[in-house]
């Protein structure tokens, strides 16, 4: 809207009242039900609640792979629930970095390659051998997929999403699908990205025990952000377990 004045600047994410409702045939999900947010840019955010309680309809929309039914959502000085299709394609490829819980890595292709494919059209990427070095692959980097553990394979899908330097990390259950040991080697570069290149860092996990390195956890219900704990201290990745 026109006369909405831009949120204050250092808030990365500004959301008011948003919600969605996926509609398939005759029935209707109130996937979320009125969210207000307000995201700090550098903030690490954890997003914990019960399975479908909105916690990837959240994620995707402040991505912006998927829109809000109304409501209204601001990614710094740009409303993005007022962007047409095309324009909230260029926000998301400017802007976001995904990493999923399946690291959806092209086997065909080395981790250098994998990483190259973003590096080769983003405006302003780190070298595809800078961000593997930053995930610790460097002696890496010219093995295949299959050739790399899991926890491997989805540091180098840390390092696709990081070299082309996003302003924000969004992780849906980044470790869901690893051992304790591995899983906190994958969150040692997540905290590492937020640390040394200032990216926002929102992650879902169902692993209460990783909330513990947030500033602060939103705690999901049905739809609704049913309380926000702010940790006094972060604790280092390093120090995870479980
Ligand atoms: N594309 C879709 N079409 C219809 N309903 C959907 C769709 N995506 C999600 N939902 C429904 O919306 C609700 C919220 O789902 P969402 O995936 O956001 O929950 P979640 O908290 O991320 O769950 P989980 O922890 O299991 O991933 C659920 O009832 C889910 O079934």
């Amino acid at each position: 809207m026109a006369d909405e004045e831009a949120p204050a600047s250092k808030s990365a994410f500004n959301g008011r009242d948003l919600r969605k409702i996926y509609v398939t045939g005759e029935t209707e999900v109130q996937a979320l039900r009125g969210v207000d947010l307000d995201i700090a840019v550098g903030e690490v955010l954890v997003l914990l609640g019960p399975s479908g309680s909105g916690k990837s309809t959240l994620l995707n929309i402040i991505g912006g792979l998927d829109r809000a039914t109304s409501g209204t959502l601001w990614y710094r000085d740009t409303e993005l629930t007022a962007l047409d299709d095309a324009d909230l394609t260029r926000f998301r490829r400017a802007n976001i970095g995904f990493i999923f819980q399946f690291y959806n890595l092209i086997p065909s292709l080395t981790a250098r390659e994998n990483v190259q494919l973003v590096t080769d059209i983003a405006a302003d990427p780190m070298p595809a051998e800078e961000a593997l070095e930053r995930v610790g692959l460097a002696a890496r980097m010219d093995h295949f997929p299959a050739q790399l553990s899991g926890g491997e394979q989805q540091r180098v899908a840390v390092a696709r999403a990081i070299a082309k330097r996003p302003g924000v990390l969004l992780c849906d259950e980044p470790t869901g699908a690893l051992d304790s040991g591995t899983g906190v080697r994958v969150l040692e570069t997540l905290a590492r990205a937020n640390t040394e290149l200032g990216t926002t860092l929102i992650l879902i996990t169902h692993n209460a025990g990783i909330a513990a390195m947030a500033d602060r956890v939103f705690h999901f219900l049905d739809g609704r952000i049913a309380s926000i704990v702010v940790n006094e201290t972060r604790i280092a990745a390093a120090e995870i377990k479980w």
